[in-house]
């Protein structure tokens, strides 16, 4: 690993307290962790803005749901807190020969000074006191840099701080890989000054980890974890960002009022960091962020409030004359690149030879780059192993919160009947049409609960594929239950939170009473570089 040059970083960190003004008079508080992302319903990049279109699917919950609300919901704080106990167990074992400060809770604004010992799943990294009794959360550092940080609130067993200077940098940190002039402060990228390699490898311990700490489950039982595939792109990747701006609590923007801050959320803090430009976009969403923060500039009166940006990149493809030359098919075609800004109008994606057509604020994995790659590797999980004489055509395909299709339509061909659900009317809209525009005529897809779906599937369990793609917070039981009476043969659960994946692959496995399903892989994709979020996957196999 490449070691930074000089001893004493102190850019752009350094800059964290005099930028910001953040002192006794000035400081605006952490939201507590626990308010930060409890709902669950959240994307990986979330720090980059709220989702677009808001909470508009929540649902009262069910009384199964109230009475399982002891469940883990794979929450910021909860994975912090897994972290945080295992490092003070480790370090009461062992004892640390670090020079840290004592554990009393330590007054808010002092600084410290402090060595890294581990990389969190959240992607902060963690020093424990010499007295292994407290952990201090330092964003933004690695295992083996010492560093001065700054209190900004404590809990009982943790504070959380501002990096204030790396004193000794670490062998793992390459600060000549930070690419943007915002890290360090903006909340969506915490990892580019850590090589792709180290990257990778950290996001396959989070996996590992999220199996131990949150699926319940005899550790014998779950296989050694996959490599994690790279993505094409490690930055410039993004084809949907959602930067945002506040505004005045009522009365809107009146005339001659400052141009607020435009950008993303500030690190630990709950105001916007103004932004602008964000090299983890595609060139067209930069491009679009570029117009419509102008827009804003230009028309702020007519903003009643502060407001989300909606910025999605649309790809259309021009095929040439040689459209029909199978050698090379991708000479046959350029591609037009475009930003769309209103969430109703239709963005183009295609994955492959797989078009995709969907409302700019509707549901679309948004690094592209990985999409072929990974949907290959998902059609090669959902092939269901034939004995001899047994006829292969005889596949079905249960694609469950299908969103626009994706699975159905580039893994969906060779399976004889397929079946979606998605709780969004306008993703099972787009996944209709876009699975005839593709060449699929044997799918069925309805709008509802996840659950809804074993009302109406009357393919034979013994060819049945399932692909399970939920969001953040993971399946409710009611959905998993009835799974389970299906018994589909064949499981490829996919999940940008692997720590409700977790959970829902270990509670699957303990109601599993006959001990049916066996869980065959599990692994991750990386498709949020820069970033300490991981897209996982989890393969599980009927038996007999
Ligand atoms: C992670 S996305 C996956 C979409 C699709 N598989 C894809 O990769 O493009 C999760 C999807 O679940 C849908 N969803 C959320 N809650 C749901 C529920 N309770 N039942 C069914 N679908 C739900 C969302 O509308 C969204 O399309």
């Amino acid at each position: 690993m490449k070691k930074s040059v000089g001893t004493a970083l102190r850019i752009p960190y350094g800059y964290l307290p005099k930028l910001w003004g953040i002192n006794r008079s000035t400081y605006r508080p952490f939201r507590t962790i626990a308010s930060q992302n409890m709902s669950g319903t959240k994307r990986p990049g979330d720090g980059l803005g709220p989702k677009a279109g808001g909470k508009r699917w929540k649902r009262n919950k069910t009384a199964q749901e109230a009475k399982s609300s002891l469940r883990s919901t794979g929450s910021h704080e909860e994975i912090l807190l897994e972290d945080v106990k295992f490092l003070l167990g480790k370090s009461q074992e062992s004892g640390s020969s670090h020079p840290q400060p004592q554990s009393a809770v330590p007054e808010q604004f002092s600084q410290v000074e402090l060595s890294i010992s581990m990389l969190a799943s959240t992607g902060d990294g963690l020093a424990v006191s010499q007295d292994g009794t407290r952990v201090y959360v330092v964003p933004f550092t690695v295992p083996g840099d010492t560093v001065i940080a700054k209190i900004v609130k404590s809990f009982s067993s943790y504070s959380m701080t501002d990096l204030i200077e790396v004193k000794e940098p670490s062998n793992e940190r390459s600060d000549d890989l930070i690419f943007c002039k915002y890290f360090g402060r903006c909340s969506g990228c915490q990892f580019q000054m850590l090589s792709e390699e180290f990257q990778l490898q950290h996001k396959k311990n989070v996996i590992a980890k999220a199996m131990q700490n949150f699926s319940n489950m005899d550790p014998s039982l779950i296989p050694p974890i996959g490599e994690v595939m790279p993505s094409p792109l490690l930055r410039g990747y993004r084809t949907k960002l959602t930067p945002h701006f506040d505004g005045p609590r009522r009365g809107g923007f009146k005339e001659g009022a400052p141009i607020p801050d435009i950008g993303f959320q500030l690190k630990g803090r709950s105001f916007v960091l103004d932004i602008e430009d964000c090299p983890i976009g595609t060139d067209a969403v930069r491009g679009g962020f570029r117009s419509q923060r102008d827009y804003v500039k230009d028309n702020l009166q007519t903003f009643k409030r502060g407001a989300t940006l909606l910025l999605r990149e649309s790809t259309e493809r021009i095929f040439s004359s040689a459209a029909n030359d199978e050698e090379d098919p991708a000479r046959a075609y350029t591609e037009i690149k475009t930003c769309i800004t209103d969430s109703k109008a239709l963005v183009t994606e295609w994955v492959g030879e797989s078009k995709f057509a969907s409302p700019a604020g509707s549901f679309f994995q948004n690094n592209n780059s990985i999409l072929e790659k990974f949907t290959a590797f998902v059609q090669e999980q959902l092939v269901i192993p034939r004995l001899p004489g047994q006829d292969p055509s005889e596949s079905y395909l249960i694609d469950a919160y299908c969103g626009s299709g994706l699975f159905s339509i580039c893994c969906g061909h060779g399976f004889k009947g397929i079946l979606g659900v998605d709780i969004s009317p306008q993703s099972i809209e787009s996944a209709k049409k876009n699975a005839i525009e593709n060449g699929i005529h044997n799918a069925r897809f309805i709008t509802g609960n996840a659950e809804a779906i074993f009302a109406d599937v009357e393919f034979p369990p013994e060819y049945t594929s399932m692909v399970i793609d939920p969001p953040r917070k993971g399946c409710d039981e009611l959905f998993l239950s009835q799974l389970l009476q299906l018994g589909p043969k064949r499981l490829v659960y996919i999940s940008c939170n692997v720590h409700t994946m977790a959970r829902d692959i270990g509670w699957l496995v303990q109601q599993d009473l006959g001990k049916d399903y066996n869980i065959d892989k599990i692994g991750g994709f990386d498709f949020f570089p820069q970033t300490h979020h991981v897209e996982g996957y989890a393969v599980l196999s009927k038996n007999g």
